[in-house]
């Protein structure tokens, strides 16, 4: 490899899809950076470098299509995989928070091949991932590998607030919102990246904090409790008229609780909340429920959307009622994917919720949201999953 072909204007994405190859790319499209992906799927790479380019189209039909063109892509595990993020001034990982330390060892054959090339500065890498410390889960499996390469890689996080869903019916078309900009955060990542749509961002954190228990929080309360009236439109679950008052019962106990926490203003938390709000109810974002609903386990961990908001709720002395019924509704959806996954033979095993809540979020027997769980776990059991049936008595008293 000839020095002059490395770390130029060149940004690798690690995961090419929905939002890698539908979001983050577009923001990358902004500047004269040549794009290419790494991803775990044969098919997807394959695809990539078939045809080199896709559309990228807006659920506002008014807009014109984006076209990303000139790309290539590399499987994950391959020796071009390496070099191609050793060789990069940016590497953007979008693969999901859970998925972030199988990227350990990718990351430290790059960052030593990026020495033993001579090529100057640490690898750069932004997490686009949902989570209140995606950088903290990769820092942390750098460490736990005992790498000497910890201090050169630089993880900064961004925020993503564009919802992107994959056009079935193309081979790599995506469908996404317009959304204009990525904030990532500036006082880790410093300098000028010479990327239009990328913001640096102060007091990144906490604004990711309040993203992921205001926003990822409402928004999961669409998803479990539209997965039990049985919607599969994520726009026709927010519009559900429980759903709906559910949604503004949480609220004030919720806004007021991050307010506290995590000192912001209480109207202007008000305002974020009723914007997200907003776009779920938004009939033109099409979007599923099934998509929101993945990955239970990590929604339900003890700093993410659900757990950690309810517990500044009860610490605030506000109602958490709201987010125990949906963590109830969240258990149900976990126990029917376990029931789709389990062969026959093992079927019979009983499902215990109590013992994979406890699992999953770190809370204890003794926690004062386990009885109120456990209540809406049953009454929703009495009710029974599907459009139409009666919740009158179930969310009579919130
Ligand atoms: N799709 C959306 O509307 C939004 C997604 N996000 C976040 O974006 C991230 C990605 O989500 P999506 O793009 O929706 O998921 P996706 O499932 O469409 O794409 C993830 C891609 O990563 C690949 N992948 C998984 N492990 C990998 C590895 N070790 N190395 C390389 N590739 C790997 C998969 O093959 C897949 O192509 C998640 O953290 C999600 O929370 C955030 C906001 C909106
Ligand atoms: O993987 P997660 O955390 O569900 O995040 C993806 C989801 O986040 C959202 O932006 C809002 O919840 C959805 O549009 C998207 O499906």
């Amino acid at each position: 490899m000839s020095m002059s072909a490395t770390n130029d204007k060149k940004a690798v994405i690690i995961g090419a899809g929905q939002t890698g190859r539908g979001f983050t790319a577009r923001m990358v499209a902004s500047s004269d950076y040549r794009i290419s992906f790494i991803d775990t799927s044969e098919e997807l790479v394959s695809q990539l470098n078939e045809d080199g380019a896709y559309t990228i189209h807006y659920y506002n039909k008014g807009l014109p299509p984006v076209r990303i063109a000139n790309v290539s892509a590399y499987l994950a595990g391959t020796e071009e995989a390496v070099e191609e993020v050793a060789t990069s001034r940016l590497t953007f990982t979008a693969i999901g928070e859970s998925n972030l330390p199988t990227l350990v060892e990718l990351l430290v054959k790059a960052s030593l091949l990026r020495k033993g090339l001579g090529i100057h500065g640490p690898l750069n890498v932004i997490t686009c991932e949902n989570g209140t410390a995606p950088g903290n889960v990769l820092r942390k499996a750098l460490k736990a590998a005992n790498s000497s390469v910890e201090s050169d890689i630089i993880i900064a996080e961004s925020a993503i607030f564009c919802t992107t869903v994959n056009l079935s019916e193309t081979r790599l078309d995506i469908l996404s919102e317009n959304y204009p900009e990525l904030p990532y955060d500036g006082e880790v990542l410093t300098g000028d990246l010479g990327i239009p749509c990328l913001v640096p961002t102060e007091r990144f954190p906490l604004l990711l904090q309040r993203k992921i228990f205001t926003y990822n929080c409402i928004s999961a309360c669409v998803t479990y409790l539209g997965a039990f009236k049985a919607y599969d439109i994520y726009a026709e679950a927010a519009n559900d008229p429980d759903v709906s008052y559910l949604l503004d019962r949480l609220a004030e106990p919720l806004n007021q609780a991050l307010s506290v926490k995590l000192g912001f203003d209480l109207e202007d938390q008000h305002q974020f909340s009723k914007r997200a709000v907003a776009k779920f109810s938004d009939y033109t974002i099409v979007d599923y429920v099934d998509k929101n609903a993945r990955d239970v386990a990590r929604k339900l961990g003890p700093t993410d959307r659900l757990i950690a908001p309810a517990q500044m709720i009860l610490e605030t002395g506000g109602d958490p009622s709201v987010l125990a019924l949906v963590i109830a509704a969240a258990l149900h959806y976990a126990k029917r994917e376990r029931e789709a996954s389990t062969t026959a033979s093992t079927s019979t095993e009983e499902f215990d919720f109590a013992a994979v809540l406890m699992k999953w979020s770190g809370l204890s027997s003794e926690h004062p949201l386990m009885p109120r769980v456990t209540h809406y776990y049953d009454e929703l059991e009495q009710i029974g999953r599907g459009s139409g049936k009666d919740w009158t008595k179930l969310i009579g008293g919130i």
